[in-house]
Order: structure tokens, then sequence, then C-alpha cells
């Protein structure tokens, strides 16, 4: 059979409406028609091409790199595209730059953390790309310890400036993405000190270059850290280094949204949490959930389309060999990942409405939801990524030797995407972030103070400490509520046992180190509970299209039993569950396997731009 033929087949099993499942995935139809339209935009315009890049020299990458964006800026304008078609935009043309700092942290900073003058003499700049900005936070010595910083912004009095210095080597900003040779400003954090008083970390806007001449301006010296993991991959993103001599300016470059200094030199914190310094993360964090579900299906797909085509062993008579995909090995290590795109894609739009209802609290000095909000957009960044980045392993593997080669596409997908697990927080101090949050709740359940949002099943926690499963057979699995019981008494019970052995310790910081490997464990039971209830609203809504709903069923039913299989030993542990209910979750999981359905329009498209890229990469 020839691969249209295959394409064929598969399509002709496909049980469901196929482009009303598109227009869930994008979250609307308008999302859709953006998306799509925006995709063959960038697919029709040669100076988008990607199809040489892990081919080009790192100077040639970066040269690429700026046409792209000055392009993409151009096309922005002409056409005149909405924020969203120009985030689009951004998606499709894929590859790190500079812009994406420079749009996705400097701008939302100064937004978030400046005052009204600030942001009515900084934004309209940045908004037209007459100044171009990044984020410099990390420096050598310290990037997850931010309260560690070392960079100084010391008041100066009698001309009504600070001076910007960095005392030591370690001190240095060390990372900052656009910094290493295009930034004109950075948003830098550095340690406020005022009357010889330091008042811990803070915002500062900082020239960096000419804007005549692009060099650094006087006590600043800046350069690129050089090459990163991978070929292409994030090697088109300039991240620098940056040491500042002495540097002056202006009171007013402090952002003072969160506290101000006066111009005698008085430091003033307002009645807003301080940890609003940190927002501009949180912010990022929800956007990176969101492009988990996208790399995710970009690398499903890809190794998708690879097992309908391949076949190995089980010819009989000569007739054709046994279609990969068909092996129930397979299935059971692509089908999780691909329910996954859809869990994460579902939990993402969600994050986004709750990140969009903290803003609104904020502006009304509503801050009951920060911590929450700071505890799922650090949970889900951590769960999220770090199954992506497990996930496109997975996918190279399931393409065989072909997952190898850089024409798959998979080589550079993972080199690119595997730096989310490390920057906008380390995954692990992430997830330990989250604990501290389940530990302080658990504390509190005594107290009268009602849980609510994604903790509220702790408010039932006596229910969940002592409820048994009531499965007897595999379908009693396919149930949501069977299934988000279980799930919410794991990540209670998790919870509840750190905080008993947290009290075995002489003290809380002690015992939080002991047991940080149970409380990250713990974190990710609650974060995986979030997903799962979130996928299960998400069925809840009316979904058109005809088997749309059904499928997803399907896939809700597999992500949630493939997580129940991968932490059996949780489950089983905590007593939610039985061992024999576990081998029937199992049970039902493999049945699950030969119901999974996928769409896959542009088989043959993607073997001719397979072989056309083979032929291009060997042609060195
Ligand atoms: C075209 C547009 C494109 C847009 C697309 C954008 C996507 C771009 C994608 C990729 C680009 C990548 C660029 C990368 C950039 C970076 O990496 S920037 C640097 C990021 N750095 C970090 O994330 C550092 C991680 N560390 C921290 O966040 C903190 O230091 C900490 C680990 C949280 C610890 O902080 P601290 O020492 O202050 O901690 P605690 O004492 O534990 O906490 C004090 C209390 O504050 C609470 N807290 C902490 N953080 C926050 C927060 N962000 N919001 C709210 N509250 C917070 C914490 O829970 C404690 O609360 P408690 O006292 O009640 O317990
Ligand atoms: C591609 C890329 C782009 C970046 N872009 C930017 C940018 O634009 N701007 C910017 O400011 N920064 C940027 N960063 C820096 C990034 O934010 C930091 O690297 C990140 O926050 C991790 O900090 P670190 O490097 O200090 O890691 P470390 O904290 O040194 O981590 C090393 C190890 O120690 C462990 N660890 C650390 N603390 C703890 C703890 N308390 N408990 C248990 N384990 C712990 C970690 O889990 C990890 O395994 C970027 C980084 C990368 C890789």
């Amino acid at each position: 059979m020839e691969a249209l033929d295959y394409h064929a087949e598969e399509r002709r099993k496909a049980e469901f409406d196929v482009e009303e499942m598109k227009i869930v995935w994008a979250g609307s139809r308008q999302a859709y028609e953006i998306s799509d339209r925006v995709a063959r935009l960038v697919a029709s315009d040669p100076v988008f091409r990607k199809d040489n890049r892990t081919m080009l020299s790192r100077k040639d990458l970066f040269k690429d790199t700026l046409r792209k964006a000055a392009h993409a800026w151009k096309r922005i304008i002409e056409l005149r595209l909405s924020e969203e078609e120009a985030s689009k935009l951004r998606f499709f043309v894929d590859q790190p730059v500079f812009t994406d700092l420079h749009w996705g942290m400097f701008i939302p900073a100064i937004k978030g953390q400046g005052n009204e003058e600030q942001q009515q003499k900084w934004l309209p700049m940045a908004y037209k790309m007459q100044i171009i900005g990044c984020y410099a936070q990390t420096e050598l010595g310290h990037g997850s310890n931010v309260q560690g910083l070392e960079t100084t912004a010391t008041f100066d009095p009698e001309t009504d400036e600070f001076v910007i210095h960095s005392p030591t080597l370690t001190s240095s900003k060390w990372w900052p993405g656009g910094l290493g040779k295009v930034s004109t400003h950075a948003l830098i954090y550095a340690r406020l000190i005022t009357d010889g008083q330091d008042h811990g970390v803070h915002g500062f806007i900082v020239q960096l270059r000419s804007l005549d001449d692009h060099l650094p301006l006087p006590g600043i010296t800046v350069g690129d850290i050089g090459m990163k993991f991978g070929s292409g991959a994030y090697n088109s993103m300039d991240n620098g280094v940056l040491r500042f001599d002495h540097v002056r300016i202006l009171r007013d470059q402090m952002l003072m949204g969160v506290s101000q200094v006066t111009r005698e030199g008085k430091f003033m914190q307002s009645d807003v949490p301080r940890q609003l310094v940190y927002g501009t993360m949180v912010y990022v964090r929800q956007k990176i959930v969101a492009d988990a579900s996208c790399a995710l299906s970009r690398a499903v797909c890809i190794a998708t389309r690879y097992s309908v085509v391949r076949r190995q062993f089980g010819s009989h008579n000569g007739g054709p060999e046994t279609q990969v995909i068909d092996y129930k090995t397979q299935q059971s290590r692509l089908f999780p990942l691909l329910a996954s795109a859809y869990a994460f894609r579902f939990v993402g739009e969600w994050l986004k409405w709750l990140y969009t209802d903290v803003t609104q609290r904020l502006q009304a000095s509503d801050f009951s939801t920060l911590p929450e909000v700071h505890a799922c957009t650090a949970g889900l960044k951590s769960v999220t990524t770090s199954a992506t980045a497990d996930a496109i392993e997975e996918c190279r593997k399931l393409c065989g030797g072909h997952g190898y080669l850089s024409s798959s596409g998979l080589p550079e997908l993972f080199a690119v995407y595997v730096p989310a697990c490390t920057y906008e927080g380390d995954n692990v101090v992430l997830l330990l972030q989250v604990a501290r949050f389940l530990m302080k709740t658990v504390s509190q359940l005594g107290s009268g103070k009602k849980p609510v949002g994604t903790i509220a099943y702790m408010g039932r926690s006596e229910h969940l400490l002592q409820c048994r499963c009531e499965v007897e057979r595999a379908e009693d699995w396919l149930k949501p509520n069977v299934i988000l019981e279980a799930f919410e008494a794991r990540a209670a019970r998790m919870s509840v046992t750190c905080a008993k052995n947290l009290n075995n310790f002489a003290n809380q910081e002690e015992g939080f180190a002991q047991l940080a490997t149970d409380l990250a464990e713990a974190a990710v039971a609650h974060v995986q509970l979030i997903i799962v209830s979130k996928f299960i609203e998400k069925l809840q809504q009316d979904i058109p299209g005809k088997g749309v709903k059904r499928q997803l069923e399907i896939l809700f039913n597999v992500y949630a039993l493939s997580l129940l299989h991968k932490h059996l030993g949780d489950f089983v542990a905590s007593g939610c569950i039985t061992p024999k209910q576990g081998a029937l979750a199992n049970e039902q999981l493999r049945l699950l396997y030969s119901q999974v359905h996928f769409d896959n329009p542009s088989l043959l498209l993607y073997m001719v731009l397979l072989l056309e890229r083979l032929l291009q990469s060997t042609s060195f």
C-alpha cells in the first residue's frame, strides 16, 4: 500500500468531526480562523522558511532571526494585525527571538510594576520599538534565589539618582534573552539601598546602548554568553552578560508601582504585597503553560503520522507488515501523550482565565487570590513543561532511527523546548513553592478559614482521608467522579502526611529541607488533580460536532488512567485504591487505546516534505 492509502485508511477510521475538533483545540471558531489564516501567511512567505536553520552557523542563524523579526514587524504593521494575530505570527515563525522578551517580559513588567507616569513615559516608545528591552534578573551567582541577587541600586540624594553597580563577579547579569546583541534597554533587578539600608530586590529601567550607534553606554559591559544546547534551537536568541560600573540613572527609573523612593531618599512601601515585584514571572509562567500543549502537539503529530506510515514485522504470505501504530506498546507510549496535549490545552485556557481574573482583582486592590495564582502558575508551569520535554524525547524514540534525524523536526524541538524546565523558575524550585502553599493550607484547616478555588477539596479532607474507592469492574474507572475522588484523595493524603511529618522536626525550615522530595511529590499530585479536574469541567461544557465530545471523553480517561498507572505507588501507598483496583484501571486503559482515533489530513504532504528535507540535509 502507498502512503496515500494508509492516509485514507486512517482518515476513514476517524469517527469524529475533524473541523469541530480543530475549533475545540483553538478555543473558539474565531481563534481557529485566526490561527489558520496566520499559519498560511507564514507558510507562504519565503522569509519565514525554517527548513535550513539547523545547518546555519550561529552568526548566520542570528542574522536570519533578525531578518525574520524585522519582516514579522513589517507584516504586522502592513496588515494591521491584532495582538492575537501578531502573537500567532510569532508562534508560527517559531524561532526564539529578542522580541519574545521585549513583548513578553519588558513591556509587561513596566505595565505591572510601573506607576501611571512611568507607563506613559516608556510604553509608547516600547510599543513602537523605538527602544528594545530585555528582562535582566538572573545573575551568574543566583537565578532561583531572587533575594540573593547582588547588583546594587544605591540612591544618591545629592543628584536624585540611583547608582547601579555590579560589586562582584557573581553579580554579573547572566542569561537575559535579547541582552547579548540587541536590547537598548533592560529592566534590571537590583538591591535597593537608601541611606545605607538594604530594602531588597526591585526593578529599574536602565539604558544599555546608544540609540545613535548602538554602542554600550559608559560603565556598561555587555555581550553574548555563547552557544547553547543543540544546533539551531535556542541559539537564535542572544542571551547575554551585563556588568555595571557605577552607572547613574534618574530616580524615576525605579519602577514605583510597588514601592517608592522619595526625593529625600525615603523608602516607602505601598499597601500592595511586595510579591508583586515577581508579577512578570507569574504572567510568563501562565504563557508557558499555554505554550506547552503547542510544543507537545507538534511532537505527537510527528510521531503519530510516522507510526501510521511505518510498518515493521508481522507480514503473512507476502501481505503488508504491521503498522507500528497497531502495537499496544506504541499505543501505550503515544496515546497518553496525545491525551496530555489536550489536557494541557484545556488547563492552559483555564489558567489564562485565572490570570485575567487576578489582574482585575489586583486593580480593585483585592489581593486574596494572589497566593493561589502563584501556586497554580508555578505548579502548572513545572508539571506541564517537565511532561512536555519528556514527551518530545519519547516521540523521538517512537519514530525509531528517523526521529534522530534533524529533518524529523524532533531534535530541534527538544533542544528548543527543554530549557522551559529551567527558565522562569527551575521546575523543582517551583514545585517547592506549591508545597509551601499546600502546607500552609493544611495548617489552616482547623482555623475556620474555608479553602476555596483549586484547594477547595482540602475542605473535605476529613472525608478524603478515609474514603474508599468503589471500583469493582474495569468500566467503573470510566466515571469522572470516581477518577476525581481518587485524585483528590491522593493529593489530600500526600499533603496531610507531609504536614504531619513536618511536625517531627525542630523547626519548619529544617523539616522542609529534609522532606523536600516528599513535598515535591505532594505538589505534583495536587497539580495533576488540577489538570484532571479542569479536563472534567471542559467535558461538562456544550461541545458540538459529531463524535467530538466522545473522543475527548476517551482522551480524558486515557490521560487520567495513564497518570494513575504511572503513579500507582502513590495511589496504593496512600490507601486511596487497592492494588486490584489499580490493575482494573490498567485493564480499562488497554481497552481505551483501541478507541482512540485521529485524523491525518496531510500525511502525504508530510512524507514529501520529509524527503525534501532529507535531500537538503544531506547536501553538505
Ligand atoms: C510576543 C509575546 C511573547 C510572549 C511569550 C512569552 C514567553 C516567553 C518564553 C520564554 C522566554 C524565557 C525567558 C526566561 C526568562 C527568565 O527566566 S526570567 C527569570 C526567572 N527567574 C525565576 O523564575 C526565579 C525563580 N525564583 C523565584 O521565583 C523566587 O525567588 C522564589 C523561588 C519564589 C523564592 O522567592 P523568595 O525567596 O522571596 O521566597 P519565599 O520566601 O519562598 O516567598 C515569599 C512569599 O512570596 C510568595 N511568592 C513567591 N513568588 C511569588 C510570586 N511570583 N507571586 C506571588 N507570591 C509569590 C511565596 O509563596 C511566599 O509566600 P508566603 O510567605 O505566604 O509563604
Ligand atoms: C534559555 C534560558 C533563557 C533564560 N532567559 C532569562 C531571561 O531572559 N532573564 C533572566 O533574568 N533569566 C533568564 N534565564 C535564567 C533562568 O531564569 C534561571 O536559569 C533559572 O531561574 C534557574 O536558576 P539557576 O540557573 O540559578 O539554577 P539553580 O538554582 O542553580 O539550579 C541548579 C539546581 O539546583 C536545584 N535547586 C536550586 N535551589 C533549590 C532549592 N531551594 N531546593 C532544591 N533544589 C534546588 C535546582 O532544582 C537545579 O537542579 C534563562 C535561562 C535559560 C536556560
